[in-house]
């Protein structure tokens, strides 16, 4: 397998765009370091390969980034009880969905850091402000933001959240014209198939109508049909997220040469943690492949918790006080599985990059979380599994390519 284009090294994207190599950026004290580092990361071209194709929105950026740490934060808003705490307990919490039912209503805003595959911010919203208020400071609030997901409840009335969220889209597109509008059309669990496909297309339609009478033609404004009670919440996730990473073209070239080199139907990269995946290939996605994915990652990550568990020996104090951590006897696990006789169709994962972050108190490990990518793929009809040698090598290869993309 051959690895596309943009595996260049940062130092070259950043001389081809007339910026200072890397190198230079090392000497740089570590607050210019971090500005020219962003302003790199906000080449509107950085890592995009030339296509044909308007750029999806903001892909390949982080909008508004100036100050502060630069995480990406996600901002949930919507109604009442719309359902923003429970999407963010059930995706970053792992609360199983019935239990939401007992959350408390949120009276300020939440903020929570996520360590996943990339760090990133998630702040809940109360659903009773505005937004848009004069007590809230725009600056403060918009100056750093990924995306804001919009939630609003399918089950109850909706014209309010309506309007309150085309407000927002106008307020935004006024001031914040680069930041990413995602709107879940949540609960839709509790309605018939017929129903929730009617209720989505009308609050689209609603949405654009009431923008294109304030004259806004096409605002960069996705739609999702979510739920906490199936996967649908965690791929409508992967997508908002997927639209931040700046590396997501490059990814997805990358997976779309694995597979037409080794006949694979269907890849996603998983952040295993959060099991939200940030990329795949270009080719159709079939409605359940995520929920076999996600399945499957569940029931990897529960054998490596038994036989595979972290085997870490402290190797001694360093003059700093941290403790010298040595892994021993772990590989990245792989597997393969097939659901029928002849072992087609069969399913493929591969752990990648996996790294530990342990915590020690008092010089004694106590928790070591690890962070993740996995690689899985959906094999056709005709790779059957006597072709692994070879899948394992284009995966090998796959994973050298990616520590070029994410080299940390
Ligand atoms: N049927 C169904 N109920 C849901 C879903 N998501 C959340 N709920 C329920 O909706 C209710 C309100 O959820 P919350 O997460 O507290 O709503 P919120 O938007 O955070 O509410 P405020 O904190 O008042 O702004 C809870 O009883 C949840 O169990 C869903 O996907 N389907």
């Amino acid at each position: 397998m051959s690895s596309p284009h943009s595996s260049a090294p940062p130092s070259v994207e950043a001389e081809r765009h007339g910026q200072p190599p890397l190198k230079e950026l090392e000497r740089a004290p570590p607050g210019s370091r971090l500005t020219l580092m962003r302003y790199l990361q906000d080449l509107n071209d950085a890592e995009t390969p030339a296509s044909p194709l308007e750029p999806r929105y903001h892909t390949g950026k982080l909008p508004n980034s100036k100050t502060g740490d630069g995480k990406p934060r996600l901002m949930l808003m919507g109604q009442r009880r719309s359902g923003k705490s429970s999407i963010s307990s059930v995706v970053f919490h792992k609360l199983p969905p019935s239990e939401t039912l007992y959350l408390e209503t949120t009276t300020k805003i939440k903020k929570e850091a996520m360590h996943s595959f990339m760090d990133f911010q998630v702040w809940d919203f109360p659903g009773h402000l505005d937004y848009t208020g004069p007590e809230f400071d725009p600056e403060n609030l918009f100056d750093e933001i990924g995306a804001l997901i919009w939630v609003i409840d399918a089950q109850d009335e909706y014209l309010e959240a309506i309007h309150r969220l085309n407000r927002m889209i106008i307020y935004l597109q006024s001031s914040y014209p680069a930041i990413n509008i995602e709107v879940f059309v949540h609960k839709v669990d509790g309605l018939s198939d017929d129903y929730r496909g009617d209720t989505f297309r009308d609050i689209i339609q609603r949405v654009q109508d009431e923008l294109s009478d304030n004259n806004y033609e096409n605002p960069p404004v996705s739609f999702y049909q979510t739920s906490i009670y199936d996967h649908s919440i965690f791929e409508a996730f992967s997508k908002v997220i997927q639209k931040l990473i700046p590396q997501l073209p490059t990814l997805e070239a990358l997976l779309n040469s694995l597979c037409s080199n080794s006949r694979i139907e269907k890849a996603y990269l998983f952040d295993v943690l959060s099991k939200i995946y940030i990329a795949t290939d270009t080719s159709p996605t079939d409605i359940g492949s995520y929920a076999i994915c996600s399945d499957y990652i569940d029931v990897v990550i529960d054998v490596s918790e038994i036989y595979g568990w972290d085997r870490f020996m402290q190797i001694g104090s360093t003059t700093a006080g941290e403790v010298g951590l040595e892994e021993t006897g772990n590989q990245d696990a792989d597997s393969v599985i097939t659901m029928d006789r002849k072992a087609h169709n069969y399913l493929y994962l591969k752990e990648i990059n996996k790294y530990a972050n342990p915590s020690t108190i008092l010089n004694v490990l106590t928790v070591c979380s690890l962070r993740y990518l996995a690689l899985i793929c959906l094999m056709g009809e005709d790779s059957p599994a006597g072709r692994k040698p070879l899948i394992d090598h284009n995966v090998s290869v796959f994973q050298d390519a990616l520590k070029q993309v994410f080299p940390r």
